[in-house]
């Protein structure tokens, strides 16, 4: 306190004993004032002034004795002095009025005046004490950091004495400023105040000061006992101006030269005094409580817990080291642009963005032409482009070549980049197989349209009398086929069972199921037996104009089984009852012959049925014995199906009427026209007699040979059969009226004439009557003159086959036209039998299975034209399609002979019509005649 200098306060006292007269000036700073009132000190230590116990202070209390004996020695000089310099002639004034010291004793520089308080407001009652009720928050109890143990500071219990103390400055203010607003006269806390008293004059007295710890040195505990309540103000004077600062402190202002209100400490001290002692004391324990938990924490100790790091510096720059490498690398470091654009923004009101816009638009910058480079060097270099692509070819090639124009050579080869595939081009011409990884299935999305009343039915189901008669027939079981495969084969396209589409299972393969491929009905069963969209692979799709029709969603192999035709078996005599009373309003049929002239009505049945007719199909519908049981399937063709194409067999549709005739809208470019039969190719003529005994000859051989063939396991492949026939000759009727189908059939009619082929008709019993008539009507009106000039020339060729004893005898009608040669030469061929209904006027009966249907007037060409011969390559359909849009209730079966149901019907051999190769093909031709005369020689 020593570079201090003299300070002057006016200490202004609120008693109101003390008026402005007797105020005294005294120095309240360890320097000895140079004057000093001795009022002030006589007042002071004078025991007969009237003291008002509440304003004065402790604090004068302890200062006053303190200099008292300074100030009296320096009064007493000070009289001395005065006595000295006065002269003695004149009176002393203390003379004339002792009283009156303050006239004698001018106040001088530093001195401390004591100025009364300022009025306070008159008192309004008792003091509030509501705080005192109001609840107290224990805060380290609501965050949850009270500590419920004894406390420990530094490895030392807590004394709960300890509770009282509170560290730093006064806990009125709770601020570093001090009574008079300056902090920069801020004492040391660690210091105790000399003397008891610093020359801020608020710190307590030495002997209050407690001894700091050792532990916590920068700690200064001070006890405050009893805190009094003291209004003093302290006035800072020109010497505060002169005490030198620290520069952190600089910048305060003193209170009182702001102008402020000097409430910091005072107020409180006033606030605190109007309050009890108990409940200061309390509010100072809550206060020390919570210092006291501070005080234990590093922070408040100033204990720093965190390890001394090394900065890194790199370049000038701080380099963090709790940055992760990838924060690093996102922040890129600063390119040139950066530069140009610091400097704009340096520049005020400029903006980089516009500058940079600018210095594009101005700044002539030439761009640069990128050059491709392009590789002349690797794997296909020096390959070039042929010049003649044609070179080297053959001319089946150079065909293929020029229906490819996408392959030959462009007017402006590529030399730089040639492709390898100019060296693959025959490759490319003649294709290669490949497989795709996966299967692909885009089924519809929900929601499509579905058939009303349509009934689903997975397996055939015998109706009526057709389980009965089924049974009564011992079809297939004498010509069981039997394979004779290796396991090597695997039942492939020379399998005698796949030839006679017999399906191999336990029974009559020789290869076994892991070797066998001639399983189609068990793997469908397999594919589709749990269901999904894709392994069923198909779904039902409305068309635009055909009504619905089946998609694929998935693909096929060729020659895959896609799904079966399945639905109730009946016999004629039921179908013709349906078609008469249940459907006769409907506007399609799903009746398909089917073996043993009796019928499958998928009307409750697969979706197989909605599958439409194309004159270009991409599917077959085959029959084929499984386990002994006939069962009818749909098969993908010769080529691939994809996914989302529509499937279509041809229906070889004939119309039983020329009403019934409907417009085929298959649109394919091949298309007939009209839902008809199939175009009938005819196979040049060849001499009756030689015909004649070759078909005998090679029917019986090929009868027995291809039994014992079987029986013996020979592979040989059987010879052709020929087969003794005899010819009928058969009038021709008249046609019917011309109409649509009329017409469609007559050109039918006129290449079977044309071709002046044999027309070799067989048919059971039962509609034997249907296709003499059909043959009859065809022959009737002969439209070309060959027609007419071969009409005489017509026989008919009647022979009544049965099968065995019980069989029903199935007659064979064979019409032979110009040309006395009669032989089936393919299976193939493309006789189907139709179901088709007629108008009212043309209702005809039936006579069932086995049983002649009554004679029809009219008849189409289409009749006469499905008995021509057929092409054998062309892929045989061995459905019988029973289908038409609105027909009249009357309508007649005309199972017109059909080398596909007799075969069924009569014998148990039947010829593959799906042979992927001509071998196949061959071999199925020959085993199909030789069924065929096979069963005749036999009821011979
Ligand atoms: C067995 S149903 C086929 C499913 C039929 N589309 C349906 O909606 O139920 C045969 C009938 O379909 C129609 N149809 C099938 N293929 C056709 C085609 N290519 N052109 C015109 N109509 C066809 C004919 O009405 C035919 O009578």
């Amino acid at each position: 306190m020593a570079e201090i200098g003299p300070l002057s306060f006016e200490t202004s006292f609120s008693s109101g004993a003390l008026t402005e007269s007797s105020s005294n000036t005294a120095s309240f700073s360890s320097t000895p004032p140079t004057t000093l009132s001795p009022d002030s000190m006589s007042l002071a230590s004078d025991p007969d002034v009237p003291k008002h116990g509440s304003i004065v202070t402790p604090l004068l209390d302890a200062a006053i004795p303190l200099l008292e004996d300074a100030q009296k020695a320096q009064i007493q000089q000070m009289e001395r002095d005065f006595d000295r310099k006065a002269p003695h002639t004149s009176p002393p004034a203390e003379s004339q009025e002792p009283n009156d010291q303050s006239s004698r004793h001018t106040p001088v520089a530093n001195a401390i005046v004591v100025e009364p308080l300022p009025e306070e407001p008159p008192f309004a009652g008792r003091a509030r004490r509501a705080r005192a009720s109001l609840p107290v928050y224990n805060l380290a109890k609501l965050s949850g950091t009270r500590p419920y143990t004894k406390r420990v500071a530094n490895g030392e219990p807590v004394d709960s004495k300890r509770r009282r103390t509170i560290a730093s400055d006064t806990p009125a203010t709770g601020s570093n400023e001090t009574a008079n607003g300056d902090t920069n006269v801020r004492p040391k806390a660690s210091e105790p105040a000399q003397g008891g008293i610093d020359a801020m004059g608020l710190d307590l007295p030495a002997a209050a000061v407690a001894p700091s710890s050792p532990a916590t040195p920068n700690r200064a505990r001070r006890i405050i006992k009893k805190p009094k309540s003291v209004k003093l103000i302290i006035k800072s004077t020109k010497s505060t101006k002169s005490t030198p600062a620290p520069a952190a402190s600089i910048t305060r202002r003193a209170t009182r030269l702001s102008g402020e209100p000097v409430a910091s400490l005072t107020s409180k001290m006033t606030a605190l005094g109007k309050r009890g002692r108990k409940t200061i004391e309390r509010g100072l324990d809550r206060m020390t409580h919570e210092l006291r938990r501070l005080q234990d924490t590093n922070e408040f100790a100033h204990i720093d817990t965190r390890p001394v790091r090394y900065t890194v510096w790199s370049n000038g720059k701080y380099i963090d080291p709790d940055a992760s490498e990838e924060e690093a690398a996102a922040t890129p470091p600063r390119k040139k642009a950066r530069t140009s654009e610091s400097a704009t923004a340096a520049q005020p009101g400029k903006e980089p963005e516009i500058d940079a816009e600018k210095k594009e638009t101005t700044g002539p910058v030439p761009k640069k032409r990128r050059v491709k480079k392009w590789l002349d060097k690797g794997l296909y270099s020096g390959q070039d482009t042929p010049v003649d692509v044609f070179q080297n070819l053959n001319a089946q090639d150079k065909k293929k070549l020029a229906s490819l124009p996408e392959l030959i050579r462009p007017v402006k080869p590529n030399k730089t980049l040639p492709s390898p595939m100019y060296n693959g081009l025959r490759m490319l011409m003649n294709g290669r197989d490949f497989k795709l990884p996966f299967d692909i299935c885009s089924p519809l999305p929900p929601g499509q349209p579905k058939p009303a009343h349509y009934r689903t039915m997975t397996k055939n189901r015998f109706v009526g009398d057709a389980s009965a008669y089924w049974k009564k027939t011992p079809h297939f079981g004498d010509f069981a086929s039997k394979c004779v495969c290796k396991p090597e084969d695997g039942c492939a396209e020379d399998c005698q069972n796949r030839i006679m589409l017999y399906e191999c299972d336990e029974t009559n393969c020789n290869v076994g199921k892991a070797h066998c491929q001639n399983r189609a009905f068990q793997n469908l069963q397999e594919r589709t037996k749990t269901g999904g969209r894709y392994r069923v692979g198909v779904e039902v799709v409305k068309t635009s104009d055909r009504g619905y029709g089946v998609r694929s969603n998935r693909c096929f192999e060729p020659n895959q089984i896609i799904m079966e035709y399945t639905g109730e078996i009946i016999t004629e005599e039921e179908c013709d009852r349906r078609m008469n009373e249940v459907y006769k309003d409907n506007e399609c049929y799903y009746l398909m012959s089917f073996d043993q002239n009796m019928i499958i009505d998928a009307t409750t049945g697969s979706i197989a049925r909605f599958v439409n007719h194309s004159c270009s199909p991409n599917c077959r519908m085959i029959k084929w014995i499984v386990s002994g049981q006939p069962r009818m399937a749909l098969f993908a063709g010769d080529r691939p199906i994809m996914t989302g194409e529509e499937l279509t067999y041809d229906y070889n549709f004939d119309p039983f009427s020329a009403k019934n005739v409907q417009k085929c809208l298959c649109g394919s470019p091949n298309c007939r026209g009209v839902l008809g039969p199939k175009p009938k190719e005819v196979k040049p003529p060849k001499p009756p007699k030689e015909t004649k005994k070759s078909v005998k000859g090679t029917i019986k051989a090929g009868k027995r040979k291809l039994k014992e063939m079987l029986a013996s396991g020979d592979e040989k492949e059987p010879e052709k059969p020929t087969k003794k026939v005899k010819l009928v000759i058969k009038k021709a009727k008249k046609p019917s009226p011309s109409s649509a189908g009329l017409k469609a059939a007559k050109g039918a009619a006129k290449s079977a004439v044309k071709g002046a082929t044999v027309i070799i008709k067989r048919s059971v019993a039962s509609v034997s009557t249907n296709t003499k008539l059909a043959l009859s009507s065809s022959t009737k009106k002969p439209t070309t003159k060959k027609a007419a000039a071969t009409k005489k020339s017509i026989t008919t060729i009647k022979k009544s086959i049965t099968t065995d004893k019980e069989a029903p005898r199935v007659k064979r009608k064979y019409v032979k036209k110009n040309t006395p040669r009669v032989k089936v030469s393919s299976r193939s061929s493309s006789l189907t039998t139709i179901v088709a209904a007629g108008p009212a006027s043309e209702k005809k009966k039936t006579a069932g299975p086995g049983k002649k249907t009554p004679k029809t007037k009219k008849m189409t060409p289409a009749s006469s034209a499905k008995s021509t011969p057929k092409k054998s390559a062309t892929p045989p359909s061995s459905v019988k399609v029973a289908s038409g849009r609105k027909r009249t209730p009357s309508w007649k079966v005309l199972n017109s002979a059909s080398p596909d149901s007799e075969m069924a019907a009569g014998d148990a051999v039947s010829a593959k019509n799906t042979p992927s190769s001509a071998k196949s093909r061959k071999t199925l031709d020959m085993a199909r005649s030789d069924k065929i005369w096979a069963v005749d020689d036999d009821d011979e």
